[in-house]
C-alpha cells in the first residue's frame, strides 16, 4: 500500500517517516520545492531532534520520497495523509485555504478509490466539508473516503509521540475504512477510539485547550504564590499527586507558546461563537497567557531597579527546548518589550535563530554561552534548554556584571543559584 502525505512540515515529515519504519512505502507532497528538494538530499528543513537520522535512513532504504507534483503522488497513492497547515484567519477562525487545496487536488487527479486520512487541526465540520471539495473538484464520480484522525504528537518530542500515542482516533461512518486505518496503524501499540468525524474534530480541540487551560491556572496560581512567597513548583507537585489532577502541564512559567495553543485555542473561541455557545474559560486562558510574562517582567524589573540602560541575556528562544521554533514564542513578545524600555540583548538559542530583520546595534544572537553572559546585568531564561540546566554556573558567574538570573521556566536549582551568590528569582519562587 503506498501512502501519500499531504504537507512536509512537523506533522507530514514525522508522520511520513513513523508509517515508512512501520513498512510501508511513503510520498512526500509539498508545493514548497525548495523542501522537498531538500528532503530528498535527506536534509530536514527544521529541527526535531532523532528524526534526521530516520529521514537519511529511509531515503537510502528507498522507501520514502519526496516531490511536488500533485499528480503523481496523487495517482500512486492509496490511503493520503492530509498535514498541511491551518493557521489563524484575521478573525482568529482557522484558515482552510490549504486545506482546500490539497482536497481540490485530490479530486483532480484521482483514478481510483482514495482512503483520506485528515491530521491537520479543523474546525467542527471540515471532515464534511472536504467530501464535498473533493466531489466538485471529480471529473468522474469515483467513490472516497474521508476520516479524521487527529494528531497529538509534540515539537520537540515528536517521532516519540508519534510511535507511542496515548491513543489513535478514528472520525468516520465507513466501516471499510475503519478497517483500513487499524491495518494501518497495527504494529502501533495505542487504544483506538472509534467515533463520529465530528466528535473527533472536537477531541482534538478540546484536548489542546484542556491543556492550556491547565498551564494558565498554574501560571495565574504563581502570580498568588509569588505575592504569599509559596512556591508554586511545590504545590504543583503536591497537587500532581493526586491521580486525577496528575503532574502533567502544570510548569509555571511565562506562558504557553507554540504553533498550536494559540491559535487552536482562537479557532475554538470563534466556533463557539458560530454556533451560539460560550466558552468563556477560554477567554481568560488567552487573557493569563497574554499576560503571564509582562506580570514577570515587572517583578523582576522591580529587582533589578531598571531594565533601561541594563544588558540583558536571554537563555533559549524557541517556545519551548528542543525545537527551533519561534512560533508565538513569548521570549519574542519579552525581547521586544526590554528593547522598548531601552535594554540591551543579547541572545543565545541551541538550535533557533533569530530572524535578521530583528537584529540591530541593541539586538543580536551569539553561538556561544559565555559571550552571551559577557557583561549582562541579568539573564532570563525562556526555554529550559538541558545544556542551561546542566551548565557550570560558577563558571559563568564570572562572565556577568551583575548576577540576577529570572528562571522563566523555573528550571534552575534556585537554593544552589542562590548558594552561587546569584539574585535568582523564578516565576512565583523566590529564595530570598
Ligand atoms: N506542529 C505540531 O506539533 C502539530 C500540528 N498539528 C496540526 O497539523 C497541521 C500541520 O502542522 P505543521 O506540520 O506544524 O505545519 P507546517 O506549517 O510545519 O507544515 C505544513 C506544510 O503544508 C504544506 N502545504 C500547504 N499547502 C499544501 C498542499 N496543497 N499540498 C501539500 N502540502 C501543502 C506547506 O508548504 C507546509 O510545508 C496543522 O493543522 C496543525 O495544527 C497537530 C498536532 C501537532
Ligand atoms: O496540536 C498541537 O500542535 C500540539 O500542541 C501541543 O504540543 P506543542 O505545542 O508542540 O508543545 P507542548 O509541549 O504542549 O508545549 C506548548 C507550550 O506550553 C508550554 N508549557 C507546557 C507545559 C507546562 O506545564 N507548562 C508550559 O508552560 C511550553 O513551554 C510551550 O510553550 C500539545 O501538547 C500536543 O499534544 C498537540 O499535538
Amino acid at each position: 500500500m503506498n501512502i501519500l502525505i499531504m504537507g512536509t512540515g512537523y506533522v507530514g515529515v514525522t508522520t511520513g517517516l513513523v508509517f515508512t519504519e512501520l513498512g510501508w512505502n511513503v510520498i512526500g507532497l509539498d508545493p514548497d520545492h525548495n523542501k522537498t528538494a531538500s528532503l530528498s538530499q535527506g536534509e530536514l528543513t527544521f529541527y526535531e531532534p532523532g528524526l534526521d537520522t530516520l529521514l537519511r535512513k529511509h531515503i537510502e532504504s528507498g522507501r520514502i520520497r519526496f516531490t511536488s507534483d500533485p499528480e503523481i503522488a496523487v495517482r500512486e497513492s492509496n490511503v493520503i495523509f492530509l498535514c498541511v497547515g491551518t493557521p489563524s484567519d484575521k478573525d482568529g477562525s482557522a484558515d482552510l485555504r490549504f486545506i482546500r487545496q490539497a482536497s481540490e487536488s485530490i479530486g483532480q487527479f484521482m483514478q481510483d478509490y482514495k482512503l483520506i486520512a485528515v491530521k491537520s487541526t479543523v474546525p467542527i465540520g471540515t471532515n464534511k466539508q472536504l467530501n464535498q471539495w473533493i466531489t466538485d473538484a471529480q471529473t468522474l464520480p469515483i467513490p472516497f473516503d474521508v476520516v479524521s484522525n487527529p494528531e497529538f504528537l509534540r515539537e520537540g518530542s515528536a517521532l516519540n509521540d508519534a510511535f507511542h500515542p496515548d491513543r489513535i482516533i478514528i472520525g468516520c461512518d465507513s466501516d471499510q475504512a475503519i478497517d483500513l486505518m487499524k491495518t494501518l496503524y497495527e504494529k502501533i501499540r495505542a487504544p483506538f477510539f472509534v467515533t463520529k468525524p465530528k466528535t473527533a474534530e472536537m477531541i482534538k480541540y478540546a484536548s489542546n485547550a484542556f491543556l492550556a487551560t491547565k498551564i494558565s491556572y498554574v501560571n495565574e496560581l504563581s502570580r498568588l504564590c509569588e505575592n504569599i512567597e509559596v512556591n508554586i513548583s511545590d504545590v504543583a507537585e503536591g497537587m500532581g499527586m493526586d491521580h486525577r489532577i496528575g503532574q502533567h502541564f502544570l510548569r509555571a512559567g511565562i506562558g504557553y507558546g507554540g504553533s498550536c495553543f494559540p491559535k487552536d485555542i482562537k479557532a475554538m473561541l470563534y466556533m463557539a461563537k458560530q454556533y451560539g455557545a460560550e466558552l468563556s474559560i477560554l477567554d481568560k486562558v488567552i487573557q493569563v497567557n497574554q499576560t503571564q510574562y509582562s506580570h514577570f517582567l515587572k517583578v523582576w524589573e522591580q529587582k533589578l531597579g531598571t531594565f533601561r540602560n541594563k544588558k540583558i541575556a536571554i537563555l533559549g528562544i524557541s517556545f519551548k527546548p528542543d525545537t527551533d521554533d519561534l512560533r508565538e514564542a513569548p521570549s519574542i513578545s519579552i525581547i521586544q518589550h526590554l528593547l522598548q524600555i531601552g535594554a540591551t540583548v543579547r541572545v543565545h538559542d541551541p538550535a533557533a535563530k533569530l530572524p535578521s530583520d530583528l537584529l540591530s546595534d541593541r539586538l543580536e544572537q551569539v553561538d556561544r554561552l559565555e559571550e552571551t553572559l559577557e557583561q549582562c546585568d541579568a539573564l532570563i531564561l525562556c526555554s529550559e534548554w538541558e545544556q542551561y540546566k546542566k551548565a557550570d554556573w560558577v563558571q559563568l558567574k564570572a562572565y556577568m556584571n551583575q548576577h540576577f538570573v529570572f528562571d522563566g521556566r523555573n528550571v534552575l536549582d534556585g537554593n544552589h543559584m542562590t548558594k552561587l551568590g546569584f539574585h535568582y528569582y523564578g516565576i512565583g519562587r523566590h529564595y530570598h
